[in-house]
């Protein structure tokens, strides 16, 4: 463990932490691919080939190195701001195959909205800051995706 001194006194640092926050959004979708027929999607997707909305819960968590002075690796209002600008904003009371560009060719599953996040982050994310995001569709249901 690295030491830090600062005023005389000795701060721990090379800490990892995570810190995770969580947004919630309304948007609208149906689940169809322009690779299948309309009878095949029907058969694939059933009900959720219909126009049908969610209310997504999107939990983000980045980790860093705990800053001996600050005690934090990220502001948490840097964090907020960064998912309002790469999530509320795009995603928030959108209709997400028709108002959002990236789902014009790419299925609207949870999986592809949770890529669609982690993506659109890493854009305004320190490099290897993210680490994890996890989309909840309903209070059953939820992806989790890590890059890759
Ligand atoms: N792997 C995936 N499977 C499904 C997805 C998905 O994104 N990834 N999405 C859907 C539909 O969008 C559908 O809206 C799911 O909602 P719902 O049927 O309401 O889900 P619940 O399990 O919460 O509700 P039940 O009432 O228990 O069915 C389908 N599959
Ligand atoms: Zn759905």
């Amino acid at each position: 463990m690295q030491t830090v001194a600062r005023e005389g006194k000795l701060s721990p640092a090379g800490r990892v932490a995570f810190l995770s926050r969580t947004e919630i959004i309304a948007a609208a979708h149906r689940l169809n691919s322009k690779s299948l027929s309309d009878a095949e999607n029907k058969k694939l997707f059933g009900k959720c080939n219909q126009s049908h909305g969610h209310n997504y819960t999107v939990m983000v968590t980045v980790r860093g190195e705990i800053n001996p002075i600050s005690g934090m690796f990220m502001n948490i209002y840097t964090l907020q701001e960064h998912m309002q600008e790469a999530i509320m904003k795009p995603l928030d009371h959108k209709n997400l195959d028709q108002d959002v560009a990236y789902f014009a060719d790419v299925v609207s599953t949870t999986e592809n909205l949770a890529v669609y996040i982690w993506e659109s982050l890493q854009k305004c994310l320190p490099a290897g800051c993210l680490y994890k995001v996890k989309v909840y569709e309903s209070d059953k249901n939820f992806i989790v995706y890590k890059g890759g």
